[in-house]
């Protein structure tokens, strides 16, 4: 589905204007807008319910919303976490808006139960977008608020039957917006007459249960009732406190400090060492004050869970457990002998590699999910191909679909889907945080005398980690373009990673780049050219088009 929007506004990345704004431009151009814009959005959720107190201006998921009370929290479709608030210097697209009150609308809380926002746009797709516009093609908004430079923008806006779309934690839709066009696309085989369903959870879509309803509770007022979120109730205690633990470390602890390095490698590489530097010496003093205690912890990743229990639930957590407790280890005696660091990287090396390979594992059982998905037709306009029968390969993928058959052959053993969704998880956050050490060690470990290291080694051990980040943030938002780009970023630092060449004597092993790691980043590829592939030469397809011939060299 591809919706076009009755009114969008456009921000700076990073300043989505806020929802309020939208509701003024919606009043001020409400007597303006045809009469259908005006039919359309008086039919849309709330239309005719006052917003909640203190509420209204909430869409876009602004500000958290409009309080998640008893009575029905106002309800934006998809709220982006940690979305700021509102930018003066957005640039308004209106083609129809309604008002506060006019002809019964209340705009407010449209707005609040409809609208959808986000920091910025797809980032593959704003790539396109400024190629389109410097070949003279339009979007169909004007782009001034920011700077020239600003190609990647913010936005929130009302769109037209997305807005009917319930929320699932477990969704068969995926949405982005490219320009100010709303797409939305199947991301499973969908029976004719199943519901659609998009998850409202932006960026938390990979948390855990526990922060998943809190958020939807805070934000939107309901509790989510779908199949992932009923499997994740009956999981083990000790799973559950493991996967809440690591998310928590993922999002507290890892994205900081990835924010940092990935701030450093705009400007210079010696700021990235810096910034990993400062990260390494502030767990450092963490962990100095843990010292003791931290022993106990360390012996116990999953704050007392059976390592027994883990293993058996999630098929290895405890390896890539003790492989992080082994690099935080190396890590802190590197600090006290620098001349063993080779021998210390390689001999974590297969530990590193084991983790990968549990997430190319992990996410090669996801692939299974992907298996019998069929094309649906890209059409402007808001047409919803609900059978998406089969469709020969307009641009000829049958080599895609092939690709994506067995992925390498191995038996897997069967699964439930969600066990399979929280392993990948669970694996992505490891390997994450695996690499992210590696890489600290490497940096540290690549210093030179008086402290200098490597730039070449520390903007490759980076892009690495970015390029991990990525991947990780693509599956959980599921756009086909970020997890092109997503497995392109990676596929270029593990080839810049093997050709650096300047691996010093006896780290030769740890300088290359695990094979599984390379493998994980394949099989994403195939699987989204299965997934997509039958749709090129169509309408929709253009940008995955152009992601494949970026990465025609990976694929
Ligand atoms: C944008 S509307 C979604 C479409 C709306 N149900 C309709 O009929 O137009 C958002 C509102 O739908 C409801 N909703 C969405 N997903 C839900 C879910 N999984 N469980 C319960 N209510 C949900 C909430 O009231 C939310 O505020």
């Amino acid at each position: 589905m591809a919706v076009r929007p009755l009114a969008v506004l456009h921000g700076p990345q990073d300043a989505m204007p806020s929802p309020e704004l939208l509701v003024d431009h919606l009043r001020a151009a409400w007597p303006q807008l045809p009469p259908a814009a005006r039919r359309a959005i008086a039919a849309m959720h709330g239309a005719g319910t006052p917003a909640a107190a203190g509420g209204g201006g909430g869409g876009g998921g602004g500000g958290g919303g409009p309080g998640a009370g008893a009575g029905g929290a106002a309800s934006p479709v998809a709220a982006p976490s940690g979305s700021g608030s509102g930018s003066s210097s957005s640039n308004a697209s209106t083609s129809a808006s309604a008002a506060g009150g006019v002809e019964g609308v209340d705009l407010r809380s449209v707005v609040s139960y409809n609208a959808y926002g986000d920091e910025y746009e797809d980032l593959a797709a704003a790539d396109l977008r400024r190629s389109s516009s410097s070949s003279g093609s339009s979007s169909g908004s004007s782009s001034s608020g920011g700077s020239s430079s600003d190609n990647v923008r913010s936005h929130v806006g009302l769109w037209p039957h997305f807005s009917r779309l319930n929320h699932s934690c477990a969704p068969n839709c995926v949405h982005y917006v490219v320009g100010d066009t709303m797409m939305v696309r199947a991301v499973q085989a969908i029976p004719e007459g199943a519901e659609l369903t998009v998850s409202y959870l932006g960026r938390d879509d990979l948390a855990p249960a526990q922060v998943r309803a809190a958020a939807l509770g805070a934000r939107y007022g309901f509790a989510c009732g779908c199949a992932r979120c009923a499997a994740e109730r009956q999981l083990p205690a000790e799973l559950a406190a493991l996967l809440l633990q690591l998310h928590e470390r993922a999002r507290g602890d890892l994205a900081p400090r990835f924010e940092r390095l990935l701030a450093s490698t705009s400007t210079d590489p010696e700021d990235i060492l810096r910034a990993a530097g400062e990260a390494a010496a502030a767990d450092e003093a963490d962990e100095d004050e843990e010292e003791g205690a931290g022993d106990a912890a360390a012996a116990a990743p999953g704050g007392g869970v059976s390592a027994t229990a883990v293993s058996a639930s999630t098929g290895g957590l405890t390896a890539a457990e003790a492989a992080k407790r082994a690099l935080k280890k190396a890590q802190a005696q590197l600090q006290r002998s620098q001349d063993q660091w080779p021998a210390l990287l390689a001999a974590l090396e297969p530990r590193l590699e084991e983790a990968a390979r549990q997430l190319h594992t992990a996410l090669r059982e996801l692939q299974e999910d992907d298996d019998g998905v069929d094309g649906v037709d890209g059409v402007d306009g808001v047409v919803v191909d609900s059978g998406a029968p089969q469709q020969p390969p307009p641009g000829g993928s049958a080599e895609a679909a092939a690709g994506s058959g067995g992925g390498g052959g191995s038996v897997l053993e069967p699964r439930p889907p969600m066990t399979r969704v929280q392993t990948a998880q669970a694996a992505s956050y490891q390997l994450l945080e695996l690499l992210h050490l590696h890489a600290e060690l490497m940096a540290s470990a690549t210093a030179g005398p008086g402290g200098a290291a490597s730039p070449a080694r520390a903007a490759a051990a980076s892009s690495a980690l970015q390029a991990c980040w990525h991947v990780l943030d693509a599956i959980s938002r599921g756009s086909e373009v970020q997890v092109f780009q997503a497995c392109k970023l990676l596929n270029d630092a593990l080839l810049a990673a093997r050709t650096r060449g300047s691996a010093p004597a006896g780290a030769s092993g740890a300088a290359a780049a695990p094979e599984p790691v390379r493998e994980a980043a394949a099989l994403l590829g195939q699987s989204l050219l299965a997934r997509y592939g039958r749709l090129r030469g169509q309408h929709l397809s253009r940008m995955t088009q152009a992601a494949m011939r970026s990465s025609k060299d990976f694929f």
